[in-house]
C-alpha cells in the first residue's frame, strides 16, 4: 500500500475494531486482544493508552466528568502531545508555553521557537480532534515548569485546524508499512487561547485570580501516564520476543544443511549447538519477559491502589522498576527479533518470512516512552540513592531489598562446585544478588570520589548503566524463579518452564562474563560449569523446543510468515509468495525496451566492431 492507502486503511481498522468493541460488546481486556490481533500501530492506541489515562491521573474530579464520557464514546479523539522538535527526553526542556491571562480567565498556548513545536505524537498528525499538551505554565511572569493541558486542535465539523494551530504529519519512518500506519504529528500554536479550566488541575491549580497553588503530591504523578504505558509495553515484548521466536524456532525444524551421511537426509539447523545457542536463550525471554511483565502489572496495580490513598512510598521502586525494566527488555527484544532473523539465513530477509516488518514495527520501542538509556539512567540514580541510605537504618525493600543483606553479598564467594548447581535457584540467585550489588557499590564507592555529585554522575554515566541493567536482570531471574515456586498448570509443564529460567540466567551470565569476574561474584572454573550446564539445558530443551513456540497459539495468520508456518510447509509457500510478486507479472519486466534492450544491442554492436 502506499502511505496514504495504509493511513486509510488503519482508519477502517480502527473504526471496525470500535465498532465490535460496542456491538458484542467487549470486554476491557477482549477489547486489548482486539487490538492485539489488530496489529498495527494506529490512533487508538494513543487515545486510549495516553489521553484517557492522563485526563483520568492528572484531571480533577470535574474535569473527569466533563472530558472522560465524551472520550470514552470517541466523540473526541486525543493523542498525547508531549515531545517537540527540540526536547524528548528532557521533559523539562520543553519550550511551549501556557501563559495565564486574568482579562480572559484563558491561558495561551504558543510555540515560541521553531524547537517548540510538538513533534512525533502519535495520532497527532491527521486524526486527534483534541490533544493533552504538555506546556510550560506561565503567572504573573514566573515559570512554573511543565503542566498538561487539555487542547482542541480540529474543527469538530470539517475536522480543519482551528485558527491559531498549524498541524501535519512528520513523513515516512523506518520500514515500509510498519509504523507508517500511524500519522505522527507536527503542531505549532500561534497565541491560541483555551480556557483555564483546561488545565489537567488535580497536581496544581491555576485561581481566577491567576494565583498558582501547587498540590502537597508530588509532582512526579504528571509522569504517571508514562508509568503506565512503559508497564504494558513490558508485556508487549514478551509477545513480539515470542513472535520472532516462533518463527525462527519452527523453521530451524524444517531447514536442513550438511551433515548428510551415505546419501541419508541432512542435518535440522535446530540441531546445531550454535543455534541453540543463540536461539534458545531468546525462547526464554520471551517466557522469561511474560512473568516479569505479569508481576510488573501487578506492582502498577498495588501502587495505583497506593496512590489513591495518598501513599506516594512506592513510587519510586515503580518508576524505577517501569522504566529500567520496560528498557531492558525492549532492547532484548529488538536484538532478538534480528537475531531470528539471522537464525533464518537469507530467507529470513524475505518480506514474507515476516520478520522484517516485525522488525521495523517494533525497535522504536526502544525510543518512544523514554530512550533506553535516559530510562536506565533513571535506575542508576534511584540504585544510587539506595546504596547511599544503607547502614542509615532504613532497611530497603521491594526489588532492592537483597541490599538489605550488603554485607554478605559483599563479601560471600559462590559455592558452586558442579555443573548440577547451577540448577539450584538459592545459588543463581545470589550470584545475580552479589553481581548487581557489587557493581552498584562500586559505581557509588566511585561517584564519592567527585566533589561534585552530578559531575561524577556524568563522568560514570556508561558504568551506571550497566549497573542499572544487572539489577534488571536481576529482577527478571527472581520474577521467573518466583513463578516456578508457585502452582503451574500441565503435566511436565513446571519442568520445561525451570529449563528456560535456568537458560536464561546461565545465558545471562556467559553474555556479561565480565561483569560477573571482575565482581569476583564467580570464579572462571564457576563459569565454564555454567556452560556445562547451558549446554545440557539445551539438550533437554531442544525435543520440546517447537512445542514451546506452539504453546503460544499464534495463528498462522497472526504470524505472517511463510517461515514459520505451523506446518512447516515452506518451500512451495516461499514459490507461492515469490510468484505473487508484481515484479513476476510479466515475464519480460516494464523497462526492458528502455534500459536493458538498447545496453545489451549497443554492447553486441561494439563486440561486433
Ligand atoms: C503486539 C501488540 C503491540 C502493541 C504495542 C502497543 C504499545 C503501547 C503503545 C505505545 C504507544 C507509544 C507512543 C509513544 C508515546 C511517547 O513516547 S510519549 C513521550 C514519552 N516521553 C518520555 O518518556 C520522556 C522521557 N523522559 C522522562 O521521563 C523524564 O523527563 C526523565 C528522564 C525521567 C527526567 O525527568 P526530570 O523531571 O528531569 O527528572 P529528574 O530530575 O531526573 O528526576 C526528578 C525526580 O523524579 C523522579 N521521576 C522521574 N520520572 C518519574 C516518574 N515517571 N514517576 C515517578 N518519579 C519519577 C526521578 O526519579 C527523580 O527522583 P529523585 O531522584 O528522588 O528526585
Ligand atoms: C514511533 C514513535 C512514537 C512516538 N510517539 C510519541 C507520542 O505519542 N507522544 C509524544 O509526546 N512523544 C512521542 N514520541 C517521542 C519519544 O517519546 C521521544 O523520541 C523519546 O522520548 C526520546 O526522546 P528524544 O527523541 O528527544 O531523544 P534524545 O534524548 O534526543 O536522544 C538522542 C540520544 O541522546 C542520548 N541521551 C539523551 N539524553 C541523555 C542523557 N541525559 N544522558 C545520556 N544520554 C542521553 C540518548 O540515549 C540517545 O542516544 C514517539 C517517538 C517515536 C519514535
Amino acid at each position: 500500500m502506499t502511505r496514504k492507502e495504509l493511513f486509510k486503511n488503519t482508519l477502517r481498522k480502527s473504526v471496525h475494531a470500535w465498532k465490535l468493541i460496542n456491538e458484542l460488546p467487549l470486554s476491557d481486556d477482549e477489547s486489548l486482544m482486539l487490538r492485539h490481533f489488530m496489529d498495527q500501530p494506529g490512533f487508538l492506541d494513543l487515545h486510549w493508552r495516553m489521553f484517557v489515562p492522563a485526563i483520568k491521573g492528572q484531571g480533577t474530579e470535574e474535569q473527569k466528568q466533563k472530558w472522560l464520557p465524551l472520550a470514552n464514546k470517541m466523540q473526541i479523539i486525543g493523542c498525547y502531545a508531549q515531545t517537540e522538535l527540540g526536547h524528548g527526553s528532557n521533559v523539562q526542556g520543553l519550550e511551549t508555553t501556557a501563559t495565564f491571562d486574568p482579562q480572559t480567565d484563558q491561558f495561551i498556548l504558543h510555540s515560541p521557537t521553531q524547537t517548540s513545536s510538538k513533534w512525533w505524537p502519535g495520532g497527532l498528525g491527521k486524526v486527534s480532534t483534541h490533544a493533552v499538551i504538555y506546556a510550560r505554565l506561565i503567572t504573573d511572569g514566573k515559570d512554573h515548569g511543565v503542566h498538561g493541558f487539555i487542547v482542541q486542535l480540529r474543527n469538530m465539523d470539517d475536522h480543519s485546524p482551528l485558527p491559531g494551530i498549524t498541524i501535519g504529519d512528520i513523513g515516512v519512518k523506518f520500514g515500509n508499512g510498519a509504523y507508517n500506519s500511524m500519522d505522527n504529528g507536527f503542531l505549532m500554536f500561534d497565541k491560541f487561547c483555551i480556557p483555564r479550566d483546561q488545565m489537567l488541575m488535580r497536581l496544581s491549580k491555576v485561581t481566577r485570580e491567576g494565583k498558582y497553588v501547587p498540590s502537597d503530591v508530588p509532582r512526579q504523578l504528571m509522569y504517571g501516564t508514562m508509568v503506565s504505558v512503559r508497564q504494558t509495553i513490558v508485556s508487549n515484548a514478551s509477545i513480539a520476543m515470542a513472535r520472532a521466536v516462533c518463527i525462527a524456532t519452527r523453521y530451524s525444524a524444517v531447514r536442513r544443511q550438511f551433515g548428510s551421511q551415505n546419501g541419508g537426509i541432512e542435518t535440522q539447523v535446530i540441531d546445531y549447538k550454535t543455534q541453540q545457542n543463540r536461539l534458545f536463550p531468546l525462547l526464554a525471554s520471551a517466557y522469561a519477559f511474560r512473568f516479569v511483565g505479569e508481576w510488573l502489572k501487578w506492582l502498577y496495580t498495588d501502587v495505583t491502589q497506593r496512590l489513591e490513598a495518598s501513599d506516594f512510598a512506592t513510587l519510586p521502586e515503580a518508576h524505577a522498576c517501569t522504566a529500567g525494566l520496560k528498557s531492558m527488555t525492549t532492547s532484548a527484544t529488538s536484538d532478538g527479533i534480528e537475531e531470528c532473523r539471522k537464525l533464518c539465513g537469507g530467507h529470513g530477509y524475505l518480506w514474507c518470512s515476516g520478520l522484517p516488518e516485525l522488525f521495523a514495527v517494533y525497535v522504536p520501542a526502544c525510543t518512544y516512552e523514554g530512550d533506553n538509556v535516559v530510562l536506565q539512567l533513571q535506575v542508576a540514580r534511584f540504585l544510587m540513592k539506595t546504596v547511599s541510605q544503607l547502614g542509615s537504618g532504613k532497611a530497603p525493600a521491594g526489588t532492592t531489598a537483597y541490599m538489605g543483606r550488603a554485607k554478605h553479598l559483599l563479601q560471600c564467594r559462590s559455592s558452586i562446585r558442579k555443573a548440577e548447581d547451577w540448577l539450584n535457584p538459592a545459588m543463581v540467585l545470589e550470584t545475580f544478588e552479589a553481581r548487581a550489588l557489587r557493581m552498584a557499590v562500586s559505581c557509588a564507592n566511585n561517584l564519592s570520589k567527585f566533589e561534585n555529585q552530578e559531575q561524577g554522575f556524568s563522568e560514570l554515566l556508561a558504568d551506571l548503566v550497566e549497573a542499572a541493567i544487572a539489577h534488571c536482570q536481576l529482577i527478571v531471574v527472581s520474577k521467573f524463579i518466583v513463578k516456578l515456586e508457585g502452582e503451574i498448570k500441565g503435566k511436565g509443564v513446571k519442568n520445561q518452564l525451570k529449563n528456560l529460567c535456568y537458560i536464561y540466567a546461565l545465558h545471562l551470565i556467559h553474555k556479561h562474563l565480565g561483569d560477573f569476574l571482575s565482581t569476583n561474584s564467580i570464579t572462571s572454573e564457576q563459569a565454564s560449569l555454567a556452560n556445562h550446564q547451558l549446554r545440557s539445558l539445551y539438550t533437554q530443551v531442544r525435543p520440546n523446543a517447537v512445542a514451546l513456540v506452539d504453546a503460544f497459539d499464534y495463528t498462522d495468520h497472526y504470524l505472517g510468515s511463510v517461515l514459520g508456518r505451523y506446518d512447516g510447509n515452506v518451500y512451495p509457500k516461499l514459490f507461492e509468495e515469490a510468484l505473487k510478486d508484481p515484479l513476476n507479472d510479466t515475464v519480460v519486466p516494464d523497462g526492458y525496451h528502455e534500459y536493458i534492450r538498447p545496453l545489451i544491442k549497443q554492447h553486441l554492436r561494439s563486440a561486433r566492431l
